[in-house]
């Protein structure tokens, strides 16, 4: 099946075909690649968008647990729902996040659902780029929502935030009352912090959890992007099913304020200055990594460098001056 034959199939929504374009655009075959170029050029012109939700926590905090009772919520309003994931830490594993089959088992049989299993991968770059692309695929399908999971480890939040137009945060109950090491700037990135968990026995401390991260999140630096109030933490409980509706009203005021307000276009509109960069960036290294003249010339100089015979500064700008502008 070529690009042109699945284009029209991903706009009318068919789920099977939305999945081999996520494989050809994971592909890292030259023709491939040039396929996958064409079909997201075809299907940039249907110019849909959907909502995109970045959610981000530790292993066993309840994202799955999470995602399938927010997700069922979703699709019986009769939303379209999209999950996908960046896990640069699959590589590592040889596993993957979403790969285990019997993660999200009903969200999974539901219609209007899709979930796409993540792939191995070596390198961040690459992964971001097959998330993103993932997510204009999904988009041009016409999903609703996308769900962006990712565990939280290195760069992945970074990725994840600047693919999405709202960020969550999903924390557990903390035993004590110290915030949970939580990284300066990834509360920072958070739109709402979920405590999830809040029933039962650990229904008191994630309170106090809840309180404690509203107190942090007071201290933070107001953001122009952000209403009086945001961002906000909330007690959830995904195995219970409390606490998510009124999540969803918060991440709705939000998103509806920042409509309002031209935030969200023009954080997109960052976005997408933000990636072709980071294109052009992993182009360039493509350039001086693969065989050929620049790595030639990158191999000769370093030796000059190594013997004396030239400044490191001189050697990179005669390197430099030699890749083609
Ligand atoms: N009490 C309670 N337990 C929950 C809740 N959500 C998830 N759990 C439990 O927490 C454990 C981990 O949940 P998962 O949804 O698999 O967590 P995860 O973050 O996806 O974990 P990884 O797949 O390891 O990344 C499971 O035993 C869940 O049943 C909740 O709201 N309340």
């Amino acid at each position: 099946m070529t690009a042109a034959d699945l284009a029209p199939l991903i706009a009318a929504g068919d789920r099977r075909a939305l999945a081999r374009a996520i494989t050809l655009v994971e592909s890292r075959r030259a023709d491939h690649r040039e396929a996958a170029l064409t079909l997201l050029a075809d299907l940039a012109r249907l110019k849909r968008q959907a909502l995109r939700i970045g959610l981000s926590g530790t292993p066993g905090v309840g994202k799955s647990t999470f995602i399938e009772s927010f997700g069922l919520m979703l699709t019986a309003q009769g939303l379209r729902v999209a999950v996908l994931a960046v896990d640069p830490s699959s590589a590592r594993s040889g596993g993957s996040i979403l790969g285990d089959k019997t993660r999200m088992e009903r969200l999974s049989r539901e219609p209007l659902a899709f979930i796409r299993p993540s792939p191995s991968q070596t390198h961040l770059g690459g992964v971001a780029r097959r998330t993103r692309e993932a997510v204009a695929l999904c988009e041009a399908a016409g999903f609703d929502i996308i769900l962006i999971e990712t565990v939280g480890v290195g760069q992945s939040e970074t990725v994840v935030a600047q693919l999405c137009d709202l960020f969550l945060l999903l924390l557990a109950p903390a035993g004590g009352d110290e915030l949970q090491g939580v990284k300066r700037g990834i509360m920072e990135m958070a739109d709402l912090i979920l405590v999830n968990k809040a029933d039962g026995d650990l229904k008191a401390a994630a309170m106090r959890t809840v309180a404690d991260y509203s107190g942090a999140l007071h201290l933070l630096r107001r953001r122009p992007q952000d209403p009086e109030g945001f961002p906000k933490a909330l007690p959830v409980s995904a195995l219970a099913d409390e606490g998510l509706a009124g999540a969803w009203a918060e991440m709705q005021a939000l998103l509806d304020w920042r409509r309002a307000n031209g935030h969200i276009d023009r954080r997109r509109a960052e976005q997408a200055r933000h990636w072709f960069e980071e294109e052009v960036r992993q182009g360039l290294l493509a350039v001086l990594t693969r065989p050929g003249p620049a790595r030639d010339a990158m191999a000769r100089l370093g030796e000059a460098v190594a013997q004396g015979a030239l400044t490191p500064e001189a050697a990179a700008a005669e390197l430099l001056a030699g890749l083609p502008s």
